[in-house]
């Protein structure tokens, strides 16, 4: 082992260990994260019995300010597509069979929105009516499962719709793995009612044992957890399997390796990723414009820069509780209806702190959220 690694790991460990609680993780828990990839099980460590629950975040909430519509012409052809991006009033949508369509949009239903900029995003579903070998007019918008907005003056602006999940990628080590920050993003997708999926990149980097704790945690929540490596190649073709026939929005700080994933999931997606990435910055909307980029595979990921760093929301304090899932059952059981949960009496919360059942450093970072601080 070289010095750096060496050097990378002892870190690790100071800075992780013993501040989390240590999760029954099996064997076929890291099989699992890790099998594809065929990983030594000598590397594996750790007893005991993982009940992982897989329920996902109901995603099928109406958030309808969309769902306008008019009668179509009778005499025009209309089509379903997906919009892939736009571009001030006109859209890129792609047809079932794949073509694509410059698309205005129909007059009459501009009028039913009082900003233009909500009518149609990336990533609604729509009716057009094809006016050109290439051309069409938007004539419906389908209402949208799901929504990422981000709220200026307290106005709210979708930036991108009908998300099945949020890729939340994270690196072992350079940067450092930043577990608060994983959890904000899971706030953020709490609140959205979008499925979360935690990618922990660079495993290479560390030992992935050391990483149990703290997946183990995520896991028994009942989040998806990936340990990755993009270097390696390790846990991609689950990667992959995931991203299938989805629509997937990427989060995380730089220098992750989100690029390098995305690149593995399907060579030349980091090309076309990054010249998104120079067309936002010269366009008026830099950092926000969301681009679905179609996967040969199915699906289609949306990597944006504005999108990526997450700071979307203002999180309002009160509401952080709601959003952490291991504690919020202990929530009803404080003594005060109001309690914060930070320095109250017969605090439910707390006490299962105390006693072990709610992990410290969830528990942490959940006051670290309610005080307002950046992850
Ligand atoms: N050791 C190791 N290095 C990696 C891995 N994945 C990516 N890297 C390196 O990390 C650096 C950053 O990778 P990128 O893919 O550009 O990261 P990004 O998250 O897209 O960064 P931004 O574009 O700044 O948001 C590059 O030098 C990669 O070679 C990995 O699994 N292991
Ligand atoms: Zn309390």
């Amino acid at each position: 082992m070289t010095e750096r690694k060496r050097k990378i790991r002892t870190d690790f460990r100071k800075n992780h260990q013993g501040r989390v609680r240590r999760g029954d993780l099996t064997r076929d828990f890291l099989k699992e994260n890790l099998a594809d990839d065929q990983v030594k099980e000598e590397r594996v460590s750790g007893k005991g019995d993982l009940t992982r629950r897989r329920t996902v975040v109901g995603h099928d909430a109406e958030t309808s300010e969309a769902g306008f519509a008019v009668q179509p012409q009778a005499d025009a052809a209309t089509m379903p597509g997906r919009v892939l991006s736009v571009h001030g009033l006109a859209s890129v949508v792609q047809a079932p069979d794949g073509r694509i369509f410059q698309c205005s949009t129909r007059g009459v239903l501009k009028s039913l929105s009082t900003d233009l900029r909500h009518v149609v995003v990336a990533g609604d579903q729509v009716i057009f009516a094809q006016s050109g070998p290439e051309e069409g007019v938007i004539e419906r918008v389908e209402p949208r499962r799901t929504i990422v907005c981000r709220t200026s003056r307290n106005r709210q602006h979708v930036l991108v719709s009908n998300v099945d999940q949020l890729l939340i990628v994270t690196s072992a080590a350079e940067p450092a793995l930043k577990p608060n920050l994983i959890d904000r993003l899971i706030v953020e997708a709490e609140r959205m009612q979008i499925p979360p999926i935690i990618c922990i990149n660079k495993v290479d980097l560390v030992d992935p044992a050391d990483l149990q704790p703290l997946a183990g945690v995520f896991g028994q929540m009942g989040y998806e957890v990936l340990l990755l490596s993009a270097t390696q190649g390790l846990g991609v073709d689950r990667l992959r399997r995931l991203v299938k026939g989805k629509e997937s929005v990427v989060a995380g700080q730089s220098g992750v390796g989100k690029s390098s994933l995305l690149n593995l999931i399907e060579p030349g997606l980091q090309l076309k990723v990054g010249r998104v990435s120079t067309e936002n910055e010269k366009g008026r909307h830099t950092t926000t414009v969301a681009k679905l980029i179609p996967l040969e595979a199915g699906g289609y990921v949306v990597d944006t820069p504005g999108i990526r760093q997450f700071q979307l929301w203002d999180v309002v304090p009160e509401e952080v509780a709601g959003y952490y899932r291991d504690l919020r059952p202990y929530v009803s059981q404080c003594r005060f209806a109001n309690c914060t949960h930070q320095h109250e009496s017969d605090c439910a919360v707390k006490d299962a702190v105390a006693d072990g059942r709610l992990d410290v450093r969830r528990y942490e970072s959940f006051c670290h959220l309610f005080a307002g601080d950046e992850a």
